[in-house]
């Protein structure tokens, strides 16, 4: 399996270095290659993501990716010039977030077992897209534009895909989020898609809910939800509220997919680069040892994505919840109960 490595910034490294520890443990054949891309390589050559490396990328089967995201540089440039850049460019158009309260997890309100939603963010459309401009900047009548692009073919392919997860789960339900109530335009599109492609998935039920009342229901009755469907901004929001009643930031993991299978791709934490606690070594590893898991799925081998899950869920059925959490030694204990 050929690797390619993005540690990024902040707690990205120190994350990403224990994903590859428990990585290593179950598949030794891992040629895994590092990628200095990040803060510290902008500041050093004013170099983002060069076009050289990308083709470089676009080599490997897979790309596991830490955080991006730096204080000291100005907020969007890493964001949108590397992380945005590499999903775009590489046609990550799922962005795949599981979000699963696990035994021994405490979360505000639900007991384990009650959440277990699958949610499929669109990636290479929505308000993301860098469509828009400002005009009459620093004067008092200054405006900016962010316009949301949602193409037929982009909505329609994500849709779809959200609908295959679900006739392949249990509860066989997908629900919509959106806000057609107001964004009626890309609103429209989206639920007319939706209808449409339940037309093949007889077996799958479909629920809507506005985004503001989601959010809500993420808090209060967060049973109700299987797949998810959403576009990129509403689903970059209710995944980080999805994994706060999931037991925290530190254990969502995501995988951003080229579905057809023609770029590599890109497994990565929900989360950033957090530098209110980046080189203390209390980040923790486990959403980047679970999205090691989904890049496994992902590039065919469940029977390996299984065994570092079950690590994942022994260790959190037993982990003491008010001791400090050492990023190296939860990667340890991963390592070698995947292994
Ligand atoms: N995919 C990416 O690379 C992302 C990058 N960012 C960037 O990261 C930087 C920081 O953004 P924030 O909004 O603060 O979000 P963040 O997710 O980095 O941090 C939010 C809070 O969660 C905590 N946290 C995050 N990951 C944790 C972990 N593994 N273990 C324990 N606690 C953890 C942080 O300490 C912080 O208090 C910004 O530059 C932002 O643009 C933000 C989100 C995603
Ligand atoms: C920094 C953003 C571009 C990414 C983000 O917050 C996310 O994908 O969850
Ligand atoms: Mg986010």
């Amino acid at each position: 399996m050929r690797l390619a490595v993005v540690p990024g910034d902040g707690i990205g490294p120190e994350v990403v270095a224990e994903g590859l520890k428990v990585l290593r443990a179950v598949a030794p054949d891992v040629e895994a290659t590092p990628y200095d891309l990040g803060a510290a390589r902008w500041h050093r050559t004013g170099e983002l993501l060069p076009d050289s490396v990308l083709d470089e990328l676009r080599q490997h089967d897979a790309i596991l990716l830490g955080a991006v995201g730096d204080p000291g540089v100005p907020s969007g440039i890493l964001e949108r010039g590397l992380l945005l850049k590499l999903r775009f460019e590489l046609d990550h158009h799922v962005n795949l977030r599981p979000a699963k309260l696990y035994d021994g997890v405490r979360s505000p309100l639900a007991r384990p077992g009650e959440i277990d939603m699958l949610c499929v963010r669109e990636g290479t459309e929505g308000p993301y897209v860098g469509n828009g401009g400002v005009l009459r900047r620093d004067t008092p009548h200054e405006i900016a534009t962010e316009v949301s692009l949602n193409t037929a073919f982009g909505v329609e392919r994500v849709v779809r895909y959200a609908f295959e997860r679900a006739v392949a789960r249990p509860r066989k339900h997908l629900t919509l989020i959106h806000k057609t109530n107001v964004l009626t335009h890309a609103g429209s599109l989206w639920s007319r898609t939706v209808e449409e492609v339940s037309a093949e998935f007889p077996e799958v039920t479909v629920a809507y809910q506005h985004v503001d009342a989601a959010t809500m229901f993420f808090i209060t009755d967060p049973s109700r939800y299987d797949v998810i469907v959403t576009d990129n901004l509403f689903g970059d929001i209710i995944t980080d509220v999805a994994a706060a009643v999931t037991g925290g930031i530190g254990m969502a993991a995501s995988g951003n997919l080229d579905v057809s299978g023609t770029n590599p791709s890109m497994f990565e934490p929900v989360h950033g680069s957090a530098p209110d606690i980046a080189g203390q070594g209390i980040a923790d590893p486990t959403a980047t040892v679970l999205s090691v898991g989904l890049l496994l799925d992902h590039l065919g081998r469940p029977e390996l994505a299984k065994k570092v899950n079950a690590a994942v869920a022994f260790d959190l059925s037993t982990r003491d919840p008010k001791a400090t959490i050492r990023t190296s030694e939860i990667g340890d204990r991963l390592a070698a109960l995947s292994g």
